[in-house]
């Protein structure tokens, strides 16, 4: 019988199909699954048929209603695989076809595809205009290098006609996905030796024979990351069945690379720009985890409850909710995790308080002790530096570092510090209470008191972990062989925690990884929210050294973002309303709309607003209702870790973005002034990077600063 298998290109249209047509396609593909090749070839429903001029002579189409044909790569080497590239209406399926060529890569040894009469029809034209170019895009780059990347004589005669990187995205969806990454690595200035660990090696398997093996059933097997091979009729069904979630199965090699490496020697950080798979990574490690051992548990927490309840669903799609497997993962936040320690090791449940409270307790000590410092200034203190190392008493924190913050402090200052903080901490006794941050570092101790908990312990969004939390984790998990998995984008945080992870020890010198691919945003809104971060630069994960967007990209195109001033809020409001209502006439659910702005109260008279427009709305707090159908309104904290496929962020004001009153004066403490400014641009940037197709920014009155660059 012959084998069959899904290129990622049939999965991208097929939850598109209307449902007549997908049965069209269940019917054919069980045909592949029952019939000899000889008998398929015969069959007269599907009417299996070459494609007439057709590059490729391996293309096929075959009948899949009166309407739609399917695309079909067919062996033409004696093997019996069988690959279904793509569903298209007649005459589409047929141009489509007989303009694609595939190719087995000669580096990566995986399937590729190209539009070889594009790539033929368009060289020429750019090769001519690049005669008078006073600088081409790859003249660093030699042919022998490129050939050793896997670039083929089409490709290469392609790249040595382009000028620059605008030329290169044009040929994108021509090029063969390989070669077209190579290229864009090169483009963005990466050496080949690293071309070649981070695009080839990835790719390339461990045992590929010094001559490529080119038959289609081999081929295939070297491309897991764009083709899914299909074992039974029963999988088939399934596939066909369910609706597809493309993450589960076609990982990026880089993600593959991280989420299924056998055994790392000590904790893993992964890092990357917004929407490039850190939570699939962390998901599918998760899952490679549970596979090696019958027992041993694993903790995998996020930052708030509502990220937790989304994560915890994935997790049951990609493990296919089997309980056994599902019984062996905590899924929670780090301060819940602590609360429940506590709680279980004490007896006593923790009543931690929220900030506004705290900044009262400060402005409390500071009359009544009569010193010269504000609130703010001591509840940072308290954070970065008490908190942060863990000082128990006066002597430690007068001989402990203050790196980070922008004013001295000399002793004396320092002991009327720590009366404030004597002072905030027997408020908080008195009255049975405690901070998060204090729960957390109960917990660490109690935990550090027993045999560690789990197994392995996977953290995502750990970009705003601050180090009691990070203390917790490491109590839960013993060192050594895989304990940590860590995923986190250091563009994103949003509540100024910078941690010297090895410190923590959590060192993950030689185990850091990086993730490149944009899977959310079309490019246009991911160059666009890029460029918010443009003036500014951003410590690394772990506390070293700086991090980095160079090479982030997505490979989806898309509308340019909507930047548009109104004269007062209300004008601002109405048109919202009217954007969502085109949203939702266009087909979106109003689920799949988010909207956001800094603070609860504007967001009342959107949700006002919508309401009267007969739009549905849910405010996203805490937890998430799930299936609940309703726009989502967020404030841009809320927003983290979350997607839609429209976004709009309100109220994008000077003053607001960055809201001043959050802002240190640069008086009291330049250091603290700037990451103050950088925390609210990248609570900016993370509230635009929401967004997968459509993203619009908007204020009334003056803009926000933030976007100066953008325009
Ligand atoms: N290999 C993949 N194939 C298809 N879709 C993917 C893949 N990896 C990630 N995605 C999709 O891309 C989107 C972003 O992924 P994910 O949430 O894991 O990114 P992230 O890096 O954690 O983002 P952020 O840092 O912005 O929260 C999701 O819709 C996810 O399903």
């Amino acid at each position: 019988m012959p084998r069959l298998a899904f290129a990622q290109s049939f999965w991208d249209g097929y939850d598109m199909l209307e449902k007549p047509v997908r049965a069209g396609v269940r019917k054919a593909m069980r045909k592949f699954q029952t019939l000899s090749a000889a008998e398929l070839n015969a069959d007269k429903g599907l009417h299996l048929e070459s494609v007439g001029s057709a590059r490729d002579p391996r293309m096929r189409t075959i009948r899949i209603t009166d309407f739609w044909r399917g695309v079909v790569l067919a062996p033409d080497d004696g093997s019996d695989m069988f690959l279904l590239v793509n569903v298209l209406p007649h005459d589409d399926a047929y141009s489509w076809a007989a303009k694609r060529l595939y190719s087995a890569n000669s580096a990566t040894r995986a399937l590729e595809v190209r539009n070889a009469v594009a790539l033929d029809e368009l060289t020429p034209l750019y090769e001519t205009a690049a005669r008078n170019a006073p600088q081409l895009l790859f003249a660093g780059v030699s042919d022998g290098t490129l050939h050793e990347l896997g670039i083929d004589d089409q490709v290469l005669r392609a790249a040595r006609s382009l000028v620059d990187k605008a030329q290169l995205d044009a040929f994108a969806t021509l090029l063969p996905e390989d070669q077209l990454e190579v290229l864009q690595y090169l483009a963005e200035g990466f050496g080949p030796d690293e071309v070649y660990r981070d695009v080839v090696a990835v790719r390339r398997p461990a045992d590929a024979p010094a001559e490529p093996v080119e038959d289609l059933a081999t081929v295939i097997a070297n491309t897991s990351a764009r083709i899914r091979l299909v074992t039974g009729p029963d999988e088939l069904e399934e596939m066909l069945e369910k609706p597809f979630d493309a993450w589960r199965v076609f990982l990026h090699p880089s993600q593959r690379r991280v989420a299924y490496r056998t055994s790392y020697r000590g904790p893993v950080q992964v890092t990357g720009g917004p929407g490039t798979g850190k939570t699939v990574a962390a998901l599918h490690r998760v899952k490679h985890l549970l596979g090696r051992r019958e027992d041993g548990r694993v903790l995998l927490t996020t930052y708030t409850n509502a990220l937790a309840a989304g994560l915890r669903q994935m997790l049951g799609l990609l493990l296919d909710e089997d309980e056994e497997l599902l019984a062996r993962v905590d899924v929670t936040t780090v301060d819940a995790y602590a609360n429940g320690i506590v709680r279980a090791k004490s007896g006593i449940a923790p009543k931690p308080v929220g900030d506004r409270e705290q900044r009262q307790l400060w402005e409390k000590a500071v009359k009544q002790l009569d010193l010269p410092f504000t609130s703010q200034f001591l509840a940072q203190e308290y954070r970065h530096v008490v908190l942060g190392q863990d000082l128990r008493d006066l002597d430690a924190y007068l001989g402990a570092s203050r790196r980070g913050r922008g004013t001295g402090l000399g002793s004396a200052r320092r002991c009327e510090v720590w009366s404030a903080v004597e002072r905030f901490e027997q408020f908080l006794r008195a009255r049975g209470e405690t901070t998060h941050l204090g729960v957390c570092t109960r917990a660490a101790e109690l935990l550090s008191e027993d045999a560690a908990p789990y197994a392995h312990v996977v953290v995502d969004e750990a970009q705003d972990l601050h180090p009691a939390q990070w203390r917790v984790l490491r109590a839960a998990v013993s060192s050594g062989p895989d304990d940590l998995f860590v995923t986190g984008d250091p563009h994103q945080r949003i509540y100024d925690s910078r941690v010297p992870l090895g410190s923590l020890g959590i060192a993950t010198v030689g185990r850091s990884f990086r993730l490149r691919v944009n899977y959310r945003s079309t490019e246009e809104i991911l160059a666009w929210s890029a460029r918010l971060l443009a003036p500014v630069t951003v410590e690394a994960l772990e506390g070293e050294g700086v991090d980095s967007l160079a090479g982030y990209r997505s490979l989806l195109h898309g509308r340019l973002p909507q930047v548009q001033e109104y004269a007062t809020r209300q004008e601002e409001t109405e048109a919202l309303v009217d954007r969502v209502r085109t949203l939702v006439d266009d087909g979106l659910a109003p689920h799949e709309i988010g909207v956001c702005a800094r603070f609860n109260l504007s967001l009342d008279t959107a949700e006002e607003k919508l309401k009267a427009a007969g739009i549905p709305v849910l405010r996203v707090r805490g937890q998430v209702a799930q299936g609940t159908e309703g726009v989502r309104l967020a404030t841009m904290h809320a927003m983290k870790g979350l997607e839609f496929r429209a976004v709009s962020v309100l109220g994008v004001n000077e003053g607001a973005v960055p809201f001043a009153r959050e802002i240190t004066p640069r008086e009291a403490d330049p250091l603290q002034h700037e990451s103050d400014l950088l925390r609210e641009r990248c609570l900016l940037f993370v509230a635009c990077t929401r967004a997968r197709e459509a993203l619009s920014v908007t204020w009334n009155g003056a803009p926000s600063p933030f976007l100066d660059r953008t325009a």
